[in-house]
């Protein structure tokens, strides 16, 4: 039994290659939710088998800017030469059909979520260790010595603002991880004030 109307928004980030894609496709692979993931938009060129449209909405710069000066994003931020953003009106729309919005997005727009939106859910994924994260941008084989050099530098800067999130999450094994955020997920629908007024407002309709 659902008790909000509105769906719940979780907000997960993690430095570049500490295996967010990997541990969210787990988490959609599990049974009995209702999540539905947001697909941001981009100006990264799409690396060999992203789709667009699945894995991110492929834009120019001047599209992206365009769609800025138009205030149709949730939040947007630069990411080591790129820009990326959250479609605001796709969001909206899930919300309130009472859907469980996942962003999976860097920690500046992540902070302008927590500014708009106060009852979102943030979590930040961490990898075992700083050697791991390093070798798993090696294994992953998509970016070049030059740009693992940025992903590991920007991770520093990342990482220290891992306390503005609501929960830590390791990722040691990308099952274990994705049921921490499953249980997460399902704790937060169980708070006081997030329900307490949809269920007054049902047992006055009861
Ligand atoms: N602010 C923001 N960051 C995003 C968005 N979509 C993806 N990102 C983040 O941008 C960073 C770079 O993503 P990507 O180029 O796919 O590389 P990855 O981190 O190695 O997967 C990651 O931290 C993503 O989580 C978005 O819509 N907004
Ligand atoms: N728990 C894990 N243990 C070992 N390797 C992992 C784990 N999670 C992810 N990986 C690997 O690490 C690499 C980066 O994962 P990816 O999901 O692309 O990271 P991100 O989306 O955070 O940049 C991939 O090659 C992936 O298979």
């Amino acid at each position: 039994m659902k008790l909000n109307d509105r769906g719940l928004l979780i907000v997960i980030s993690g430095p570049s290659g500490v295996g967010k894609g990997t541990v969210r496709k787990a988490l959609f692979e599990m049974k009995n939710h209702d999540l539905i993931y947001s697909v941001s938009m981009t100006t990264r060129p799409p690396r060999p088998g992203e789709v667009d449209g699945v894995d991110y909405y492929f834009v120019t710069k001047e599209e992206f800017l365009k769609r800025i000066s138009e205030g149709k994003f949730l939040e947007w931020a630069e990411f080591v030469g790129n820009y990326y953003g959250t479609p605001l009106d796709k969001v909206e729309e899930q919300l309130d059909l009472g859907k469980e919005v996942v962003l999976e997005i860097e920690v500046e727009g992540a902070l302008q979520v927590r500014q708009k939106a106060k009852d979102a859910v943030f979590i930040f994924i961490v990898p075992p260790g700083k050697k791991a994260l390093y070798d798993r941008l090696i294994k992953r084989g998509t970016d070049s010595p030059e740009m693992i050099k940025k992903r590991m530098e920007k991770a520093d800067r990342e990482f220290i603002l891992a306390h503005k999130y609501d929960y830590i999450v390791v990722n040691d094994d990308v099952n274990n991880a994705a049921d921490r955020i499953m249980a997460i997920i399902r704790a937060e629908h169980a708070r006081t004030e997030r329900t307490i007024h949809a269920y007054m407002k049902m047992l006055k309709e009861d």
